[in-house]
């Protein structure tokens, strides 16, 4: 990254370990202020763990991640609970979204949007604002029990979007979606950056990552990898046999 980019987020020397499994080790990355930055790797990776470390659900044992703030100040956000990290304006989705499934679609931005807003009437028109912009104005007043996947998906992106992040972590948004759905939730996470939101994109289409991303950083087993332009890295020979596994190796992929 260029010099004068500011960086939102920084994990140095980061380990994370459930019993016996070291998911991750030693990862060291830096998300910068405006990116759409894809991290990718193989399935258990820990791009997951990664992101439940930065958001609280999961506490490192060692390293140290820093948040920074708009104004150039950092916080070190192992002292910071998950509330707290949300409204500092870290905002996330999940690989399996849970939204509150006896209220409606309104229902569950608005109940988000009160938290994260001065009053009632601004927390109002802020969930009418994000009900449009993701498409959902159409069943705002269905109940989320019986939501087809790709409305639950951008159901979550409007949770998220309700605490006003400076960065959004979405978490395999495309999972179980169309072709033409993915088209959809690509553009809206365009839509989301240019509103000045950081974006951090886990996900496994790589077609996906190389038409959004500015930048990718790959992760194999726990560690950092590699980083850099979406195209050059996925040629990167590491990163094939990353991938791909032996049979590269060996000349036979
Ligand atoms: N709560 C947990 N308890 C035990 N092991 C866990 C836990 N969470 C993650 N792991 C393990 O940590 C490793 C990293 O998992 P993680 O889900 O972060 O990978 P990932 O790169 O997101 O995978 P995928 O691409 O399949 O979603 C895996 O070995 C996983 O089994």
């Amino acid at each position: 990254m260029p010099e004068n980019c500011k960086k939102i987020i920084e994990l140095k020397n980061v380990d994370k370990s459930f019993g016996g499994v070291h998911a991750i080790n030693n990862l060291s990355f830096s998300i910068y202020e405006g990116e759409i930055l894809g991290l990718i790797g193989p399935n258990g990776c820990g791009k997951s763990t990664s992101v439940n470390l930065m958001t609280g659900v999961y506490i490192h044992d060692k390293g140290e991640i820093l948040y920074y703030n708009a104004d150039g100040s950092s916080v070190t956000l192992k002292e910071q609970s998950v509330p707290n990290r949300a409204k500092l304006g870290m905002g996330r989705t999940f690989q399996t979204p849970k939204p509150f499934s006896d209220l409606t679609v309104f229902e569950n931005i608005y109940t988000i949007a009160m938290l994260y807003n001065r009053t009632l009437k601004e927390a109002y028109k802020a969930a009418e604002e994000i009900l449009k912009f993701v498409q959902l104005d159409d069943i705002a007043e269905q109940k989320c029990t019986k939501l087809p996947i790709e409305k639950r998906k951008w159901l979550d992106m409007a949770r998220a979007l309700a605490i006003r992040p400076r960065i959004l972590m979405l978490d395999e948004c495309l999972a179980g979606l169309t072709p033409s759905e993915m088209e959809t939730s690509l553009d809206m996470v365009r839509k989301i950056n240019k509103q000045g939101i950081t974006v951090l994109f886990i996900e496994h289409v790589m077609s996906a990552v190389t038409k959004l991303c500015n930048r990718v950083v790959v992760m194999e087993e726990g560690h950092f990898m590699t980083e850099g332009d979406p195209l050059e890295v996925m040629k990167k020979p590491e990163v094939i046999r990353a991938y791909l596994g032996e049979d590269y190796k060996n000349g036979d992929a």
